[in-house]
């Protein structure tokens, strides 16, 4: 089966298909969406929250990044998987080479997303030029939460014409798509039909091109906190508490493991080895 390209996605765009794109952090689960049929898996550094509990993504290194995003690549045969770069590994062009090179050589995603609108658009560009896709970020950009806090971006006019023409840069500089966060909808849609490059939204409305959701919100297993923009599909926290709960009620009463679990050797086998044993 052939690998998703950054042009299939760009054609869902063209033909009004919507594209859903969803993270993932190991091969396991980076396996199931693969199955499901999802065209882009994003190994998101949500997962500094997510899997290593830090209360924010400032933390999460490269190395980090790479190790998860390697596993990721090995659960997948169709889906394009997508490395983020985590903060501080884009401070300039020759960082950013390097940062996204690691990812593309080391780690084997197929692309990186990088957080920023036309400030980062001479970087993108060069990184477009050496041949690594690259996937713009604006709106609410995480790694900033220490200068913007969680909050809706781009709500008023002078704000909302920047976030515009950041989306417009990047379009230019190369950028195959844009991740738009938390913006207002009615905004979201206009830049959707503004460009050609697919517009993936989280906390931005139905008028985007795509969406992406957290793979731990969507399923129900991250509880520290509820966004807004986030649906639970299903309940897996409680599913996994329960399983476990179970478990441990059977061990205790002594019911798990049954025969089906053990395996059985001859009675003179055991017999002959405690003679063995000097009994
Ligand atoms: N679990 C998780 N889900 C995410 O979507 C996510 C992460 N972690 N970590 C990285 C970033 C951070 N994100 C966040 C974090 C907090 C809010 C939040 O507190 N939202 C407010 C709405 C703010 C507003 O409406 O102004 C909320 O009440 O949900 C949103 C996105 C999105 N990403
Ligand atoms: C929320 C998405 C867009 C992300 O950047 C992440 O998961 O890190
Ligand atoms: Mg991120």
């Amino acid at each position: 089966m052939m690998r998703t390209t950054i042009l299939d996605i760009q054609k869902m765009k063209q033909r009004g298909e919507r594209i859903p794109m969803v993270t993932a952090y190991d091969y396991t689960s980076a396996q199931i969406a693969d199955r499901a049929g999802v065209p882009m898996i994003l190994v998101g550094d949500s997962l500094g929250m997510v899997v290593l509990g830090h209360t924010s993504t400032v933390p999460v290194t490269l190395d980090e990044m790479l190790h998860h995003t390697r596993a990721a690549v090995r659960g997948t045969q169709r889906a394009l998987v997508i490395g983020d770069l985590p903060f501080l590994t884009y401070t300039t062009t020759e960082q950013a080479i390097q940062s996204a090179g690691r990812m593309l050589q080391e780690a084997g995603a197929h692309a990186v997303k990088l957080e920023g609108g036309a400030a980062m658009a001479p970087t993108i560009a060069r990184l477009v030029e050496l041949g690594i896709p690259v996937m713009g970020h604006v709106g609410f950009t995480p790694q900033s939460v220490n200068q913007i806090g969680t909050r809706v971006q781009a709500r008023n006019a002078t704000d909302a014409a920047q976030l515009i023409e950041d989306v417009l840069e990047l379009e230019s500089a190369g950028a195959f798509a844009v991740v738009l966060e938390l913006i207002p909808a009615q905004l979201a849609a206009v830049v959707a039909q503004r460009v050609r490059i697919p517009m993936i939204g989280i906390g931005a409305g139905a008028g985007c091109d795509g969406q992406v959701q957290v793979w731990h919100d969507m399923l129900g297993l991250y509880t520290d906190f509820k966004p807004r923009h986030a649906k639970p599909y299903a309940n897996l926290a409680g599913i996994i508490e329960q399983a476990i709960t179970t478990y441990a009620e059977e061990v205790r009463a002594g019911t798990f493991p049954g025969d089906e679990h053990s395996s059985k050797m001859s009675e003179e086998a055991l017999q002959a080895a405690l003679a063995q044993t000097g009994e």
